[in-house]
Order: structure tokens, then C-alpha cells, then sequence
């Protein structure tokens, strides 16, 4: 049994599940991937993408593409809220995630969301949003140390707005006021799978991520 899902356009069937004992609507599979500016976050998810079948969803990615579409009505707030390191309204980013979901087909063994939900307006948007739609299996929470994080952004060389000193010091101020407390709300749901990155090789970290995907069946 297909469970059609209300959907404006023809996403439904991307909401498929086994039909195993009783089960109803497939539902997205997700892992949220956190931890601070530079931590790694979007190195280790090329990898998985790569190696594992998952799609790669950078919240940060496609923030930055709706700042450059033109046309978009969110342009300048979007740059505002990344130069000030502080959070764009759920409602903006939110709709990009789940565009950019559809947009990516059925091949997808599931999704990797990469900087998101980085505050509660973004997990209370995701839940009324996104909550009945998707499963999250887990939060890959990549941990390093600030100043380790602080010298990787800052020798990124990706031309970021937001890779000064000034900038990534907001973005800090904002991860451990705002996104600090999602992953403790996670963890205290025993879903928080931790890495310690700090000085460790992206191979080194990748072997780490690769057993935690495995130990999660995924
Ligand atoms: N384990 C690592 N060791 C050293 N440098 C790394 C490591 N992982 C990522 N980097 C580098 O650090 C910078 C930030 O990594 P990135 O994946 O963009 O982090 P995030 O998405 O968490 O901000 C990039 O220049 C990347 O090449
Ligand atoms: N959920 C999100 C993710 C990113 N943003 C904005 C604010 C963030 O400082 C910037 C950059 O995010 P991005 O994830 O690309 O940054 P890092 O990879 O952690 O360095 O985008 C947001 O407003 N909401
Ligand atoms: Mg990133």
C-alpha cells in the first residue's frame, strides 16, 4: 500500500516505505550533521554522500544559493543574518530543505542535513514542517576545539563573507548559545552520535563516521 501524502506537486511517491507487518507512509530517512563553523561538517558529508548513498544537504549551501538567485525576495536578509552569524527565520530555510528533498528524487537512501536545526526556531519549524514526513535516525555531532574551528574557517579560502574574524566570532557566540542547546535537546533523546574531530585527519574522523553509520544499520 502506497499512503499518498498531501503534497502540491508529485513528492509522494517519494515518501515510500517497506510494506513490511503493518508499516504505513515511507517516511524521509535523515541524519542531522552539527557542530561548530569549521568542525568539518561539510568535508565529512561529501564523503558519506559519496560512499554511503546519502544526499548532502548543506542548510549553510543553500542559504547561499536563494542569496544569489535573482529575483529572490530574501537576498539581503539572508546576508545579513550570515554576515552577523546569526540565524535566518526557519520559514526561509526550511522550504529550501524540503525543495531541495524533492528535488532530489527516489534514489536517495536518505538525506544529510548539514547545519540544521542550529537553534529552536529551526527545530520547531522542522517538527510542524517536517515532523510527520521524516525519521531522524540520529545527529552526527562533530565536536572540535573552538580555536582548531576558528583557524579552519579562516584559511577555508572559499571567499565566505563570513570567514573573518569578526564574523565567525558571532557564529561562535551564536553555536554555543543557540545550537548547543539542540544537540543537548538530542542527546537527551539518546540520539546524539559524538565525534571528536579535533586534531584528527579527515580520513581518520571519516573512519569514525563510516562505524557510526554502519552501527546504525544505515
Ligand atoms: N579533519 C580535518 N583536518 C584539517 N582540516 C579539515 C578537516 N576537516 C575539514 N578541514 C578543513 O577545514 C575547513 C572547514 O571544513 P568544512 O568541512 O567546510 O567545515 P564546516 O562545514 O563544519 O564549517 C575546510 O577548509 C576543510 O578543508
Ligand atoms: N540552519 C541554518 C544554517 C546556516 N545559516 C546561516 C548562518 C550561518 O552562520 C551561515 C553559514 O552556515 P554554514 O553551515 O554554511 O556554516 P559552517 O559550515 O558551519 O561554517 O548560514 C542559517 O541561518 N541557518
Ligand atoms: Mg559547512
Amino acid at each position: 500500500i502506497i499512503v499518498s501524502v498531501d503534497t502540491p506537486d508529485n513528492s509522494s511517491r517519494l515518501l515510500r516505505r517497506a510494506m513490511s507487518s503493518g508499516d504505513a507512509v515511507r517516511l524521509y530517512d535523515v541524519v542531522f550533521v552539527l557542530g561548530p563553523p569549521g568542525s568539518g561538517k561539510g568535508t565529512q558529508c561529501a564523503r558519506i554522500q559519496e560512499n554511503l548513498g546519502f544526499v548532502h544537504l548543506s542548510a549553510g549551501d543553500l542559504l547561499r544559493a536563494e542569496r544569489q538567485r535573482a529575483g529572490s525576495e530574501f537576498g539581503e536578509l539572508i546576508e545579513t543574518h550570515i554576515k552577523n552569524g546569526s540565524i535566518v527565520p526557519v520559514e526561509i530555510t526550511c522550504k529550501l530543505l524540503e525543495n531541495a528533498m524533492i528535488a532530489s528524487g527516489t534514489a536517495a537512501k536518505g538525506f544529510l542535513i548539514d547545519g540544521f536545526p542550529r537553534n529552536q526556531n529551526n527545530l520547531d519549524g522542522w517538527v510542524r514542517e517536517m515532523g510527520a514526513k521524516t525519521k531522524v535516525h540520529f545527529v552526527l555531532y562533530l565536536s572540535a576545539e573552538l580555536e582548531i574551528c576558528v583557524d579552519r574557517c579562516l584559511n577555508r579560502g572559499q571567499g565566505r563573507t563570513d570567514d573573518n574574524v569578526e564574523s565567525i566570532q558571532k557564529r561562535i557566540t551564536t553555536y554555543n548559545n543557540q545550537t548547543f542547546p539542540i544537540i543537548q535537546h538530542y542527546e537527551q533523546l539518546g540520539l546524539v552520535r559524538e565525534i571528536k574531530c579535533g586534531t584528527k585527519t579527515p580520513d581518520q574522523v571519516y573512519a569514525e563516521v563510516a562505524q557510526v553509520f554502519g552501527n546504525a544499520g544505515l
